[in-house]
C-alpha cells in the first residue's frame, strides 16, 4: 500500500498530502530523502530505501522544476507497487493545473487525488492481467523484454516518452488530456508483455521522475559502472542511447566544471548516481541546457545574498537548504498561513482585533527564524500559534479557590467573591452554580444580594438560596450595594461563614454612573477575587466589555491601586458548538483567566476550561 504522498515546493512548505492515507510514517523518511540523497545530488536515483525505525521505504520523487515542487511517494517496499511512477506523473500534471504560490491549502486536491490514485491501480492491476495472459502462449524469454517484441517496445518507449514528457517538462507543460491519459493506459498495456519490459519501464520512468538532476550527474560523465542490476536492464534495451552517449561532449565542455557540484569525496562514493545518470540516455542530453540555464537562474535568484559556498552548490542543494535549516523565514513565507490561520480563528468567535493581534505576534516570533528541519510553513506558524495560545490560556497565576477559601478560613475571614458583567449574562445562575460547587467541596457559603437596581433581583437570588439551602444576606432595593456587600461580609465574618458570593446589577460597560457604582462596591469591601461572568457568545464585543470593565475599574476608582477583574467565568458555553473565541478574546483583552465555564442551565453545569481542548478546537 502507498504509505504517503506528499507535495512541497522548494521551500520546504508542504502543499498537500494524503489525509486518507495518515501521518503514521515511521521514522523520517522525507527528512532523510532531502539530507542523504537530494542534498546529497543523488535525486538521480531511481527511488531511495529507508530502513530506519525498522521501516523498510521506497521512496520515489518526481520534480517540477519551473513551479519548484517536489512530489515524494512512500510506500513499502516488500509490495513493488507497479503503479507510484504512474501516480507520482498524474500528480504532478494534476497538480500544476491548480498550483498558485498564494495558496497554502490544498484540501480540494484530496478529491483528484482519490481519483488519480484510483486510475494507476487500475492501469497497474490491468498491465498484471495482460502481462499474465500474455505470458501464457508466448512463454518465451525472449519476447519478455528482449526488445524483439516490437510493440512491446513502442508501447513502453511512448509511456517512457509521455512520463518524460511529462516529467521533465520544466513547466512548459506538454499537457496531456484525461482522454489522453486513457490512451497513454493501453499503450502501457500493450507495452509491459513481458516482465523486463515492464520492470525497465517502471524504472525508467522513476528515473524519470529525478530527471533532472540525473541531467546534472550526467554531466558528471565519468562513472559507468552499474550496480542497479534493474537499471541496467533498462538501459540495455535501448542501445540507441548508448550510442547518443558516445557522442557525449559535456565533459570537456566549459559548463561541466560548473555543475560538478558534490565534493570530490563524495563523488566517489557515489558512483551508482553516475552510473544511473549516464544511462538516462539522449532524451537526458535534449534537456540538458534547459536543466543547466533553469539551475543558473535558480542561483542566481537565490544567491544574490548566499554565500560563495552556497552558490556552488546545485539547484536541489540551494532548493533543500531552506529546508535543512539554512533559510530564515520571511514575513511574506509566513503570509498566507497566517492569513489563513486568522480566518480560522475567527470563525471560532474570536474576535477580529485579538486574531490580528495574535498573527502578529506569531509573525514576530517566527520571522528570521530557521528552519529546523524540514517543515511545513503552515505546520510551523500552527504550531507557533497553537503555544502562544496555550500560553495566552494557561493562566499565569494559581487559581485554586478551595485552597484560598481555606487560607482565608486561617484568618478568620470569609473569601469574597464579585460577580460582575453586562446584563442578562447569567451572573446569578452562575453565582448559584459556584456556591452549590462549593457546598460540594463543604465550604460553607452566603449570598449577598447587592442588585439592589433590577426588580426581581432579589428575589431570584432568594429562589437559588432556598434550593440550595443556603443563607442570603439581603437589603432590598435601591440601598447602595457596596454597603449591602460590606454589612454582609460582616454578618459572615461574624458567623464564620466560609466564602460570602456578591451578586451585583448587570450594566453595560459605559454607563459611568452604574460603573462608578461597581468600583466603589469593590473598593470598600476588597474582594478576593472580581469575577467577570461573559457569555462565550459574543464576538467582537467580547474586547469591549473587558477592556472597558477594566478600563472603568482603574478609572473610576478612588485607590491609588486599583482592583481590577481577577477572573473570568464564561457561561452559556453549550450553546456555541464550536465557537469558543470569546475564551481566547476575553483572556487575552484582560490578562485573567477562565476560572469557570457555565455550560447549561442547572447547579452541576459548572466546569473548568480545558485549554488543551480549547486550542484544539479554536485551530481546528
Ligand atoms: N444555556 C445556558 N443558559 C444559561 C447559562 N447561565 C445562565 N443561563 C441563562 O441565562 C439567563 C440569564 O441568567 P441570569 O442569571 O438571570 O443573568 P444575570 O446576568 O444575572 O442577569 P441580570 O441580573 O439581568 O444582569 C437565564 O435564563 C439563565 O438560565 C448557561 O451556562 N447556559
Amino acid at each position: 500500500m502507498l504509505e504517503q504522498l506528499l507535495i512541497f515546493t522548494r521551500g520546504g512548505l508542504i502543499l498537500w498530502t494524503c489525509k486518507e492515507l495518515g501521518n503514521a510514517l515511521k521514522g523520517s523518511p522525507i527528512d532523510t530523502l532531502i539530507r542523504s540523497c537530494l542534498l546529497e545530488e543523488r535525486s538521480g536515483l531511481a527511488s531511495f530505501n529507508y530502513d530506519a525505525a525498522g521501516a523498510g521505504y521506497t521512496l520515489k520523487w518526481t520534480f517540477h522544476n519551473e513551479l519548484g515542487l517536489v512530489f515524494v511517494a512512500v510506500y513499502q517496499r516488500i509490495l513493488h507497487l507497479l503503479y507510484v511512477d504512474d501516480l507520482l506523473a498524474m500528480v504532478k500534471r494534476e497538480f500544476a493545473e491548480v498550483y498558485d504560490p498564494k495558496r497554502v491549502e490544498y484540501s480540494d486536491f484530496d478529491e483528484t487525488f482519490r481519483q488519480l490514485r484510483k486510475e494507476a491501480e487500475a492501469r497497474a492491476e490491468e498491465m498484471k492481467k495482460a502481462k499474465q495472459v500474455n505470458n501464457k502462449p508466448v512463454n518465451d524469454g525472449r519476447k519478455q523484454g528482449q526488445g524483439k517484441k516490437v510493440g512491446g517496445f513502442e508501447g513502453g518507449n511512448k509511456n517512457k516518452s509521455e512520463a518524460n514528457g511529462d516529467a521533465d517538462d520544466n513547466g512548459k507543460n506538454r499537457k496531456l488530456e484525461n482522454g489522453h491519459s486513457n490512451g497513454n493506459h493501453h499503450v502501457v498495456v500493450e507495452g509491459s508483455r513481458g516482465t523486463v519490459v515492464t520492470n525497465g519501464k517502471e524504472n525508467e520512468s522513476s528515473n524519470t521522475g529525478a530527471f533532472d538532476v540525473s541531467k546534472l550527474q550526467k554531466r558528471r560523465g565519468k562513472g559507468t559502472k552499474k550496480t542497479d542490476t534493474v537499471v541496467s536492464k533498462g538501459s540495455k534495451e535501448d542501445p540507441k542511447k548508448k550510442i547518443t552517449k558516445k557522442n557525449r561532449v559535456w565533459d570537456d565542455s566549459p559548463a561541466a566544471p560548473k555543475l560538478d557540484f558534490t565534493d570530490p569525496v563524495e563523488e566517489n562514493g557515489n558512483e551508482n548516481v553516475e552510473v544511473v545518470a549516464a544511462d538516462q540516455g539522449e532524451s537526458m542530453m535534449d534537456k540538458e541546457e534547459i536543466v543547466s540555464s533553469d539551475s543558473e537562474s535558480e542561483e542566481d535568484e537565490e544567491g544574490k545574498d548566499a554565500k560563495p559556498d552556497t552558490k556552488k552548490k546545485g539547484w536541489f542543494s540551494s532548493m533543500f537548504q531552506s529546508i535543512a535549516g539554512k533559510a530564515n523565514l520571511e514575513k511574506a513565507d509566513l503570509e498566507p498561513a497566517l492569513k489563513a490561520l486568522k480566518d480560522r480563528l475567527m470563525t471560532k468567535n474570536v474576535a477580529e482585533e485579538i486574531a490580528e493581534k495574535l498573527c502578529e505576534s506569531v509573525a514576530a516570533s517566527l520571522v528570521g527564524k530557521k528552519q529546523a528541519s524540514f517543515t511545513r510553513i503552515f505546520s510551523t506558524v500552527q504550531a507557533a500559534m497553537e503555544e502562544a495560545l496555550v500560553r495566552i490560556l494557561t493562566p499565569r497565576r494559581s487559581i485554586d479557590i478551595l485552597r484560598d477559601v481555606h487560607a482565608a478560613k486561617e484568618q478568620r475571614k470569609p473569601y469574597v467573591v464579585v460577580f460582575v458583567g453586562v446584563n442578562g449574562v447569567g451572573k446569578s445562575t452562575n453565582l448559584a452554580k459556584v456556591a452549590y460547587w462549593l457546598l460540594q467541596h463543604n465550604v460553607s457559603v452566603m449570598m449577598a444580594a447587592c442588585d439592589t437596581f433590577r426588580s426581581g433581583a432579589v428575589e431570584q437570588l432568594r429562589t437559588h438560596a432556598r434550593r440550595l439551602q443556603i443563607p442570603i444576606f439581603e437589603k432590598g432595593y435601591e440601598k447602595d450595594p457596596a454597603v449591602v456587600a460590606k454589612e454582609a461580609i460582616q454578618e459572615a465574618t461574624r458567623n464564620g461563614t466560609d466564602v460570602v458570593l456578591v451578586d451585583t446589577a448587570g450594566r453595560m460597560q459605559d454607563n459611568e454612573p452604574l460603573m462608578r457604582a461597581l468600583s466603589k462596591l469593590i473598593y470598600l469591601n476588597n474582594p478576593d477575587l472580581v469575577l467577570f461572568v461573559g457569555e462565550a457568545l459574543v464576538g467582537n464585543d467580547a474586547v469591549d466589555q473587558l477592556s472597558k470593565f477594566n478600563q472603568k475599574l482603574a478609572d473610576l476608582s478612588t485607590s491609588p491601586n486599583p482592583r481590577l477583574i481577577d477572573g473570568i467565568l464564561l457561561t452559556k458555553f453549550d450553546t456555541i458548538d464550536d465557537k469558543v473565541g470569546a475564551a481566547l478574546s476575553m483572556v487575552y483583552i484582560s490578562g485573567s483567566p477562565v476560572m469557570f465555564v457555565g455550560c447549561g442551565q442547572s447547579y452541576t453545569d459548572l466546569k473548568k476550561l480545558n485549554v488543551k481542548s480549547i486550542v484544539k478546537t479554536l485551530l481546528k
